[in-house]
């Protein structure tokens, strides 16, 4: 089985931006929505980007954002992919894809089959689905280490790439790779020591968790 890609989410230190660096970590995420402990400005996005920029690709994160809060992360941080992880309809995904030209990742938070089929409805609309755990009503929408049972997307084959988030830590994110073959695989609280504060150690098990020695 590949070695699946590793997203780092909701980096808001260069020095935490770096460890996920070091261990070859894929992409770092970047989390515009101010609710959350790891919410970037604008302007802490751009200092993280310009340290990014060639080293590891950057996902901004956004959770239902209007179209001038996104204008202003993309002129600021320069963003790879675009991650939407609210209510966003497959007519929106669509839409910001081709206003800024970039990838589009949809989260989908996931409780059922059913949550998982949703998949199939933003066809042509987004270039990655991202199961993720169904959080309780009033909660963040995601970033709470909570997980879904794994075997409703094992092996998944649907028409679009996609990744496994959602309570993925040091010691199960090789346990969840094995059972479901997910080609990427995002973490976020599973590699803290507090809400919203990484830990560099925890960054670097993950990842070799995961990779080959
Ligand atoms: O991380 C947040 O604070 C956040 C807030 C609002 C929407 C999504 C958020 N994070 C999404 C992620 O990409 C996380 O990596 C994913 O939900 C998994 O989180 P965790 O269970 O903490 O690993």
């Amino acid at each position: 089985m590949p070695t699946p890609e590793i997203k780092i989410c909701g980096i808001r230190e260069p020095g935490s931006l770096d460890a996920a660096i070091r261990a070859r970590a894929a992409y770092a995420g970047f989390v515009f929505f101010p609710k959350s402990p790891r919410n970037v400005t604008p302007a802490e996005a751009a200092a993280l980007s310009a340290r990014a920029q060639g080293r590891i690709a950057r996902v901004g994160l956004f959770v239902d954002a209007d179209d001038a809060m996104l204008a202003e992360a993309m002129a600021a941080a320069r963003l790879d992919v675009l991650q939407l992880h609210g209510q966003e309809t497959p007519e929106r995904a669509a839409q910001l894809r081709a206003r800024f030209g970039i990838p589009v990742w949809k989260a989908l938070s996931v409780a059922s089959a059913e949550d998982v089929a949703r998949a199939e409805t933003y066809v042509g609309a987004i270039d990655r689905v991202l199961f993720d755990a169904k959080t309780p009503k009033g909660t963040l929408p995601g970033g709470m280490g909570l997980s879904f049972d794994w075997t409703l997307v094992a092996n998944w084959k649907g028409p679009m790439a996609w990744g496994l988030a959602g309570g993925l830590t040091p010691d199960n994110v090789a346990q969840a790779v094995e059972l479901t073959g997910a080609p990427l695989v995002d973490t976020s609280s599973g590699v803290e020591s507090a809400p919203g504060v990484k830990d560099n150690d925890r960054i670097a098990a993950f990842c070799r968790a995961i990779q080959a020695p």
